[in-house]
Formats: C-alpha cells, structure tokens, sequence
C-alpha cells in the first residue's frame, strides 16, 4: 500500500455493491482476494448482513490488525458464529489487562512439556485404534482421528470420558466447528450441540471445585476451575466451562489439519519420502505448510476501539474491519508460488509474525493470536508421523475435491483409507 502525506485523506475503494452476503457465500475463501484484486487495492469497503465492513488482505494489513491497539473482538463476529465458537466472557471478548490475566492463563496450559503429554496421549489413541482400522473394509480418517482427539484431550485436560460418551462428546465438539461456517438448520444444530456441551462443562468445572474429580496439579479442567482472573475472583461457572470448551472444541478441530496433512503425503510421494528421510526440521516445516496451505478459518473480524488514521485512510469508531488470514497465508509477496506445497519454502526462512496468520498472528499475550499454534503444530507433526512411520494403508478413488466455497472447508470424502496395516516403529 502506498504511503500518503499524512494530512491527505483518501477513500477506501468499495466494491460497489449493495450487500454482497451472497457473494460472500458463493467465494468463501476467495472472497476478499477476488475483490481486491479486482479493485487492486488490499483494502476495500463492502456490505455483509447489511452492515458495512472494511476488509484488507497481507502482511502489511495483518501488522495493523495485530501489531496495534486499535481493534476488539467484541460485536466483531455475527453471533451464530461467536456463539459456537469463542462465546460470551471467553478470553476473546476480553481487552487490555484482563485480556492478559485470562491469556497467561491460556498459555501455562500450552507450554512444551504439556504440548509434549497431549502428543502422547494423541499417539497412543491412535495406536489402540490402528488393529481396528485393519480389520474394517475402509474407514473415513477425519472421523476416526477426530475421535482420537476427542479421547486425548480429554484424558490431558482431567475430564473423564468413557465407553460410547466418547462419540456423543466428539460429536458435539466438532459440531460447534463444522456448523460455524453454516445458516439455518445446521447452525441450529450446532447451538444445540453447544448448549449441551456448555451443560457438561459446567458440571466438570462444580465437580473440580468440589474436589470430587481427581486431577492433577495441572490438569487444565483444574487451573480453569481454579484460576483467579483479573478482579481477583474465580471466574463465573458458565464463563469457565467456556474456557473449557476453548480448549477441548479446537484441539479436536486439529483433526482437519491433520486429514490435509494425508492429503499432501498421497498427492506428494517425493513430499512422503522426505519426511520418512529428514526427521525433524522437514517435519516441522512440512506441518508449518500444511497450516499455511489449509483452507481453515477463512477472516477473522475486529472493530474499531477510537477512530485512526492509517496510511491515509480514516478508520471511524465501532467500524468493523475484516482481515483475510487465507489471503495473507496465500498472498504471493510473502509466499512465492503460494499454491505449490513447498515445505522447503520453511525451512529458509522464519515466518514473521504477519505473514503466516492461519491461528492468527502477532504476539500472544498481548494480542488475540491462537495459543493452540503449540498443539495445532505438535498434533499435525504426530500424525504425519503415524501416516509415514507406524503404518500402511490405500488411498481407494473417492472424492478428494475441497470446495473453497464450504467453510470450514475439507476433502470431500473425508480422506477414506482401506487395507491398513500396522508397520514398526
Ligand atoms: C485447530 C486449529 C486451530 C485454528 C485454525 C485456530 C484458529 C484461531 C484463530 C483464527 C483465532 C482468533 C485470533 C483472533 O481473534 O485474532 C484463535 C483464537 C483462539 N484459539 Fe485457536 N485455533 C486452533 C487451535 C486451537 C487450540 C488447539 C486451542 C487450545 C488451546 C485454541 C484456543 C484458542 C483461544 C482460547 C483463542 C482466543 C485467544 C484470544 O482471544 O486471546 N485454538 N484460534
């Protein structure tokens, strides 16, 4: 974006039309880059859900968003989607120092050793399931590794889960992600789901104050339960079974980086065979591409705090401002050839804070970026490794296509596998 003498102001460019909600639904991902590059600006004015919105795509936009002060989430995201997702009270509703105080707290729970524990857990679900997967005809991967999910971070977080609750928890905490993106009936749904799930957490967060489940000293459910937030107090029953939530709905949810993962290691057999041969930093930049690549959370929404001035353009007070985290993971100044999948691309240079936005980007404690990028990475590399090193499978003819206009978007089919069989580590 060019920059303008400081008292010029200049119009953000609109796409000129009177709601483009439909449209929005009809290009998903692309929404946002298509219209600036049809209007070659990164930054344009539009109308969803008949309210006014300022979108912008890039690196340079992304520092505006997360590297300033100007923004809260509040009234940033409709509340079908708020609702399923982060809710009201969470750490994402929050600014400034409370923000912080809930944040640390998010962050004790994510720290190497933790991440480590939830990776265990993670792998050895998986291989309790690999015999069964052997002995089915085929199976849909996304089901199965959402499952695994759903037991591993139960069993890290001290929430106990047993015999067929699993599979009606999994449910309900994948729903909240997979109606999010979705109007009427699914949505629906999805609240449903929610308010049942809301129900558990709440008794789990009772329970773990009571002192009737056992946990350890850093069991998640405890330090939710138990943690004091800024004013000093517990927090609210209801608000800490969202926190629980925040943390139990998208570890689960890393299941969708992990079937992209399968997907590149079927598309790519040169990609495959330097994972098995390069070990570590390869893997770790192959995870980081899989983030970059997926299509996952296509914008995140802000509004203005106080009105400011950037690069010539007036940002007026309760505007509400789109960023585009698929079109900046994609944007072809920061990422050479963005729809090639090129781990390598990684491994010669660090992402900045800016340009690599898929969990958003930023600082964490000051900031709304995702405290789960630790998990999300971990998890992914996991089952990378189980996919390459601990067994063997066919990929059958089924449909592999993504729709970029589905949010959140998957292969089609869900990644079905056949003739598993288990190999040594
Ligand atoms: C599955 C992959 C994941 C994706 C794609 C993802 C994406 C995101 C995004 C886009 C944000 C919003 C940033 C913003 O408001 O600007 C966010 C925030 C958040 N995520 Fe994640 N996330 C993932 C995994 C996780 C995990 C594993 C956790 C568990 C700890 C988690 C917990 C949170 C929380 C608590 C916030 C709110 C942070 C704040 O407002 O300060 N996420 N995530």
């Amino acid at each position: 974006m060019p920059e303008t003498p400081l008292n010029e102001r200049l119009p953000i460019p609109s796409d000129g039309v009177l709601d483009s909600t439909l449209a929005f639904l009809r290009d998903g991902y692309l929404f946002v880059s298509k219209r600036c590059d049809r209007l070659d600006s990164d930054l344009f004015s539009t109308r969803l859900m008949l309210r006014r919105a300022v979108c912008m795509r890039g690196a340079v936009a992304a520092e505006l968003f997360y590297g300033s002060d100007h923004f809260t989430r509040v009234g940033a995201m409709p509340v079908t989607v708020a609702r399923l997702l982060q809710d009201y009270g969470s750490v994402q509703t929050l600014d400034g120092a409370p923000h912080r105080q809930r944040k640390r707290m998010f962050m004790s729970l994510v720290k190497p050793e933790a991440v480590a524990r939830l990776a265990e857990l993670t792998e050895a679900e998986w291989l309790r399931r690999l015999p069964n997967w052997a002995r089915a005809p085929k199976i849909v991967l996304f089901d199965e590794v959402r499952a695994i999910l759903a037991q591993a971070v139960c069993a890290w977080a001290g929430v106990p889960l047993e015999g067929a609750e699993t599979a009606r928890r999994t449910r309900e905490l994948s729903e909240m992600i997979e109606s999010a993106g979705s109007v009427g009936p699914r949505n629906w749904r999805g609240q449903l789901l929610r308010a049942r799930s809301e129900r558990w957490a709440r008794d789990l967060v009772r329970r773990a104050r009571a002192g009737t489940l056992p946990l350890g000293e850093d069991a998640p459910l405890r330090v939710i339960a138990t943690h004091l937030d800024h004013d000093g107090r517990l927090l609210d029953v209801k608000v800490a079974a969202v926190e629980l939530l925040n943390v139990l709905r998208p570890t689960v949810a890393v299941a969708r980086f992990m079937v992209f993962a399968a997907l590149v290691l079927h598309r790519h057999p040169d990609v495959r065979q330097r994972v098995l041969n390069e070990g570590e930093p390869y893997l770790e930049a192959f995870a980081q591409e899989v983030r970059r690549q997926a299509p996952f959370f296509p914008i995140i929404g802000g509004r203005v705090k106080e009105p400011f001035d950037w690069r010539g353009h007036r940002f007026a007070q309760g505007d509400w401002v789109i960023l585009d985290l698929y079109g900046t993971n994609h944007d072809p100044r920061s990422w050479s050839a963005p729809k090639a999948f090129r781990p390598e691309r990684l491994l010669e240079r660090r992402p900045s804070p800016f340009d690599l936005i898929p969990q958003g980007g930023g600082e964490h404690l000051q900031g709304h970026r995702c405290p789960g990028e630790g998990i999300a990475i971990e998890l992914t590399k996991l089952a990378t490794r189980m996919l390459t090193g601990r067994m063997r499978y066919d990929v059958p003819a089924q449909d592999l296509l993504i729709d970029l206009a589905r949010v959140p978007a998957l292969p089609e089919s869900g990644f079905v596998i056949k003739h598993v069989a288990a190999t040594r580590a």
